[in-house]
């Protein structure tokens, strides 16, 4: 075995806790395989097991270097060039479709040959596996990546192409199992849980806080725990219908179901089981009962004493009782104490503990004991819910989340005033909201903001997010009072953490820090060879992660097809399917999820037994973070990954996406700014459709320039929520003139407005500019004359606004800074990808399985390469894949550009267009017709961009002449 030294361990697989949650069954060692066409029978195994055997479709390969008079003859019309926007058109039809062909596994010949493509392979029936075969390589079909097709339509017309045929088999032979034996039962399964899932009650968490002060609760005798309830609000305990929009409390008081459902409660009260149901509500016990696997009868009146009493001295000792009174925990696991004593002392703390190490813990028992409110911003609101569905009930806690009804963010901004919460979940986006930090500002003790996946504040994590960038220290604390701030992440190289810790202010001793990998996840590569193993037919829970969309839609349908029970999870899918599918995993309704990198954050599914990677992930990060959802109950768990150099090469072409010239970022600078005709203290707007076809920049990335702005060293302007900036109004009452002269807004709506058709057309920061106000003044005027009903309108344009600051004076120097920044981070990505790919091809092809590695598991070599990953500073080692020239580029490119002499081109989208990467003024929907497209996927992007600036000037200069 590699020496485990240099890998921390966490609790989760110390001796005491393997104990308690005994171990799968280990894999045997997988029998070595006589070489041959024929594979070797598997171990027998008594009970049923699924096993798949792979056959697939590919499609053709291109020739890495066509030849360029066939390349001059286009098998298609190039796409029109132009006259129309290239946004318009998005028809599924315009996608080129792949050919598929049958399933093949590729035996490389040469060891040390790269590109799959060029080499000679050796065609493998399906479901054999040579043990000379370093690895399986499995040609994919052809899709289109989720980023490059948001449109529905794209995405299901892919699913439904040809794709890879599942069988069930029995053995290594491949010989099917007679379906219809393993399907019946699990047929009625599904049947009976779709019945099951139709009738649940639909839960809405967000207004359980609503709901809190219906009626006086049941309160122990609270010495000085102002907020400290015994019923918990979030999800576990007490639930209210909530009966349609703007219910509300007072709408409960003195209905006869309230009093019924009161003396229901108290009936539950006076059975002690510590857990309360609700008027034909959904009762099911807390998740800490699940979660435990035994009952936990809570003693509120000892739980407040060790409250009190670790608020006295926060000693090993009484927190480890409030440990085991709220949670029925034994001990802490490795690092909680660490942390939780750390926050009690009001020191700003950066924790890096592995998924499903126990992190929430470090915030939620702080909570309790901390005399002020904790904030908790989490990235996503599917994760905010899951998280206040598990506080313990002893925590009063809400959320507020864009998916919130006007009254349901009212009465939680409410509770929150008035002291009744103790613990609040909000996204980044919130702090943009000046309502809501008018009221954070007024509340007397923030004890405590936790930034959950802390590693979206840095540019160089896995997972930036520019509204993340926002939280900066100085930021935060010059408008609010905190008291100290807990950083959590699964996953960040130390390059990652000190950006984070630099952002956020924490001092550099304040790190706690283990290895990212938990110990009872064994990391293997071989997807097919293990599916048939036996450890993995013994796993009930599985989730499969794949790259696209419409990869996990086609695996999904061919896993059902073939009587394994798995639904597909991504963010195509409507928000209350997702949770469909996540609760019927949850209970296991359904065998494995296919899921994009969208499933997973906040799941606390603790008997996952297996992480398949279908498609390489981006970065270690992803990876860990992806295989940490196995294994979380501690026993012996399996990850595969899927090695492929196909989806390498697509998933790197696109971390190019985000990319921008100097240029292109001068002109956004300048609309931006708009010149010397803006003045600070002006609100403006940029809309998002629109600039981004301008500039050819992603939505995502003016985000992260604007943000940049915002937080530089000169406050260059201040963010506002981004809101629907075109009004077209009528006016149905009052004549429009008699109105405006009651109404200074509609004066400036007169003014300012186009007439359409009757209709008056306006943008509101114009009219906001023109009266004084702030935009949202706006828009809270016009509903009210809706209302009063003078007026009825409607908005669109999805727009960035913010307010001047100041305006610099040299936009060219804020230009080129910007953009050398932006090169970086587009540099890291690929790094990372890069790293991955390595560390994959490394166990496939490197590994001396000297150090614990054996056969295709490959725990040890993994370990230390993500370890290594993690405490260096993320750069990538060793191979580099990508062909640095190729002969042809340049006169592909030149055929390209005479092909197309109408549009204008930057070498940065001839370069997409060849690497097969839409952009906002590029996309898909038509360049993927052209046959040059993705093309040069396997060349460096940077030298196809080379070849295309040097064609560019070429033609520049014959015009010239
Ligand atoms: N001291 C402990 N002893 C036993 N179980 C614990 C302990 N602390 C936490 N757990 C359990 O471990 C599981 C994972 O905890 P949690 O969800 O907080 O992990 P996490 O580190 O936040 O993971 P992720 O990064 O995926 O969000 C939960 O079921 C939790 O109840």
């Amino acid at each position: 075995m590699e020496p485990q030294s240099n890998l921390d361990t966490d609790s989760d697989s110390d001796g005491s806790h393997i104990s308690a949650t005994p171990p799968r069954d280990p894999p045997p060692p997988t029998p070595t395989r006589p070489p041959g066409p024929k594979p070797q029978p598997r171990p027998h195994v008594t009970s049923p097991t699924f096993l798949i055997s792979l056959k697939r479709e590919t499609r053709v390969s291109k020739p890495s270097h066509p030849n360029p008079k066939s390349l001059s003859k286009p098998t298609k019309k190039p796409p029109e060039p132009s006259t129309d926007s290239p946004n318009k058109s998005s028809h599924q039809d315009q996608i080129p479709r792949n050919k598929p062909l049958p399933f093949q596994i590729r035996r490389m010949s040469d060891q040390n040959a790269s590109s799959s493509a060029s080499n000679p392979i050796e065609i493998l029936p399906a479901g054999y596996f040579s043990k000379f075969a370093s690895f399986s390589k499995i040609k994919r079909p052809l899709v289109i990546p989720d980023s490059v097709h948001q449109d529905p339509e794209v995405i299901s017309s892919s699913t439904s192409q040809s794709f890879p045929e599942f069988r069930v088999s029995d053995d290594l032979s491949g010989e099917s199992v007679p379906l219809d034996s393993i399907s019946s039962e699990i047929r009625n399964e599904v049947v009976s849980n779709f019945v099951i899932s139709s009738k649940s009650v639909l839960r809405r968490p967000n207004l359980i806080g609503a709901c809190v002060n219906t009626q006086p609760t049941e309160r122990p005798k609270c010495v000085n725990e102002r907020n400290f309830v015994r019923l918990n609000i979030n999800g576990h305990g007490r639930r209210f219908t909530y009966k349609g929009r703007g219910s509300n409390q007072s709408k409960y008081r003195g209905q006869k179901s309230y009093r019924r459902s009161r003396r229901k409660f108290k009936k539950e009260r006076e059975n002690d089981n510590g857990y309360i149901e609700e008027d034909g509500l959904v009762s099911d016990a807390p998740k800490l009962e699940e979660l435990n696997g035994k009952k936990i009868k809570l003693d509120y009146e000892s739980i407040e004493k060790a409250i009190l009493a670790a608020r006295e001295e926060a000693s090993e000792e009484n927190l480890a009782r409030l440990l085991k009174l709220v949670y029925g925990y034994d001990a802490f696991r490795e690092g909680q104490l660490e942390v939780i004593k750390m926050v009690l002392d009001g020191k700003s703390t950066m924790l890096v503990l592995p998924t499903g190490a126990g992190k929430s813990l470090c915030y939620q028992l702080p909570a309790m004991i901390l005399s002020g409110i904790t904030l908790v911003v989490c990235p996503l609101v599917a994760l905010m819910v899951d998280q206040l569905k598990q506080l313990p009930p002893t925590i009063r806690g809400g959320l507020l989340s864009s998916t919130q009804t006007i009254d349901e963010t009212a009465e939680t901004l409410r509770l929150l005033q008035e002291g009744n919460l103790k613990l609040l979940f909000v996204s980044p986006e919130r702090f943009l909201n000046v309502e809501f930090l008018s009221i954070l500002s007024a509340i007397p003790v923030i004890s405590l903001l936790v930034v959950d996946e802390a590693h979206c504040v840095s540019e160089w994590s896995h997972n930036f997010r520019p509204s993340y960038m926002r939280l900066q220290a100085s930021l935060l604390c010059s408008r609010l009072k905190i008291g100290s701030v807990l950083a959590m992440t699964a996953t960040a190289t130390t390059r990652t953490l000190q950006a984070v810790m630099s952002a956020l202010e924490i001092p550099e001793s304040n790190l706690i820090r283990r290895a990212p990998v938990r110990d009872n996840l064994q990391l293997t590569k071989d997807l097919v060879t293990l599916i048939k193993s036996f450890p993995f037919s013994e796993v009930q829970s599985i989730i499969i992660y794949c790259k696209f969309q419409s990869d996990t839609d086609s695996v999904s349908k061919y896993l059902c097809d073939n009587n394994i029970l798995a639904k597909s999870y991504h963010s195509g899918i409507p928000a209350k399917d997702r949770s469909r599918t996540q609760e019927l995993f949850t209970s296991n309704k359904i065998r494995a999820v296919v899921a994009t990198v969208a499933f997973g954050m906040g799941l606390d599914k603790r008997d996952v037994g297996a992480v398949i990677h279908y498609s390489l992930p981006e970065s270690l990060e992803e990876y860990v973070q992806e295989t940490g959802r196995a294994g979380r109950d501690g026993r012996l768990s399996y990850c595969h990954l899927y090695f492929d150099d196909a989806i390498y090469f697509r998933v790197r072409s696109l971390m190019h996406s985000d990319g921008v010239d100097e240029y292109a970022v001068n002109k956004f600078l300048c609309q931006v700014f708009c010149a010397d005709q803006n003045l600070p203290g002006k609100i403006c707007s940029l809309v998002k459709g629109s600039a981004a076809c301008k500039f050819d920049i992603k939505e995502e990335v003016m985000l992260t320039l604007l943000t940049r702005l915002e937080i530089g060293e000169v406050q260059y302007l201040q963010l506002l929520p981004q809101m629907n900036v075109t009004c077209t109004l009528n006016f149905h009452k009052s004549p429009p003139l008699l109105l405006a002269d009651r109404d200074k807004v509609v004066g400036a709506i007169l003014k300012k407005s186009e007439t359409k058709q009757g209709q008056y057309v306006f943008d509101i920061p114009t009219v906001a500019n023109t009266v004084g106000a702030t935009a949202t003044d706006v828009s809270k005027r016009l509903q009210d004359l809706k209302v009063k009903g003078e007026i009825s309108y409607e908005l669109k344009d999805q727009a960035y606004c913010y307010v001047l600051m100041d305006v610099p004076r040299d936009i060219c120097s804020i230009a080129s800074h910007l953009t050398t920044w932006l090169s970086e981070v587009e540099r890291c990505k690929v790094r990372r990808l890069d790293t991955m790919f390595n560390a994959a091809a490394f166990a496939v092809k490197y590994c001396k399985k000297a150090h614990g590695c054996y056969n295709e598991q490959h725990t040890s070599c993994l370990k230390e390469k993500i370890s290594r990953y993690f405490n260096g500073d993320g750069n990538s080692d060793g191979l580099h894949k990508t062909d640095q020239s190729s002969p042809f580029l340049r006169s592909d490119i030149k055929v390209f550009l005479q092909s197309n002499s109408q549009v204008k081109f930057t070498p940065r989208a001839v370069a997409r267009i060849m690497h097969g990467s839409s952009s906002p003024a590029y996309p898909s929907s038509t360049w993927s017709r052209t046959h040059f497209w993705g093309r040069y996927s396997q060349t460096d992007f940077q030298t196809v961009m080379e070849a295309a600036k040097a064609e560019l000037m070429n033609i520049v200069g014959k015009e010239a002449l």
